[in-house]
């Protein structure tokens, strides 16, 4: 495997490393060991899937909020999604930027997230499963989530919307209008979970993929 840092602390992406035969291929897509040498810790306690019918659907920006400790090992194992990570941590040079990285059944890439960072996903064609790997188990009553077309985070999603949920159509917009500003100002710290009474924003660090 290959573990490539990404511009945002706690994002990273994972490729595999195939053998190739007369069959086809294989690879590993998950190694402790590995893992471990690249500083990444992955207990996992928990494998989901997320099928999605249509092109352009969304889900997030979600993560689970303190005292919840929850990082993600995420592929897509159908079809192709462009993933988004966004970083929520205040004290965080990137704070309120993200990184997009395309993830499909074709490329076998992966991106680990660390806890405490919003992610989410559009599908760039019909039928694509997202598959997880998380280390603690499902937490209900954590969740924190930031809207997915906020202004202030400008992330540029490449279809339009097909389907969302009503639970990520509602999450709250940060507080501010105007685009994106540039990065390094400190900004207060919001509230426990969303964000929603940040002074400050900063545009994305754009797509890796
Ligand atoms: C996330 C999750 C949901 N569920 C249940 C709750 C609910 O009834 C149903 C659908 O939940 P949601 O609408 O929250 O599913 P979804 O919007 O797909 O949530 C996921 O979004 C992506 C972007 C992530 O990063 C994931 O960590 C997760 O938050 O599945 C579980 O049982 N276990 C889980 O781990």
């Amino acid at each position: 495997m290959i573990i490539t840092p990404t511009p945002i602390a706690g994002v990273m992406i994972v490729d595999v490393e195939p053998f190739p035969d007369a069959r086809g291929m294989f690879a590993r897509t998950f190694c402790a060991d590995e893992f471990a040498a690249a500083g990444l810790t992955v207990d996992v306690a928990q494998c989901s899937v997320a099928y999605n019918a249509s092109a352009g659907t969304v889900r997030g920006m979600h993560w689970a909020g303190e005292p919840v400790r929850e990082t993600k090992l995420v592929r897509c194992t159908r079809g192709a999604l462009l993933d988004v990570v966004v970083d929520p941590r205040p004290d965080s040079p990137t704070y309120l930027r993200h990184v997009a990285v395309e993830l499909s059944a074709d490329n076998h890439r992966a991106l680990f997230i660390d806890a405490g960072l919003a992610h989410g996903y559009q599908t760039l064609v019909d039928s694509t499963e997202a598959t997880y790997q998380m280390n603690v188990p499902f937490t209900p009553g954590h969740d924190r989530g930031l809207r997915f077309d906020d202004p202030r985070l400008g992330i540029v999603w490449p279809l339009p919307v097909s389907v969302i949920s009503d639970k990520d159509r509602a999450w709250p917009l940060l507080a501010g209008d105007g685009p994106a500003g540039p990065s390094g100002d400190a900004a207060p710290p919001g509230p426990p979970g969303i964000q929603r009474d940040v002074a400050h924003a900063s545009g994305g660090v754009g797509a890796t993929a």
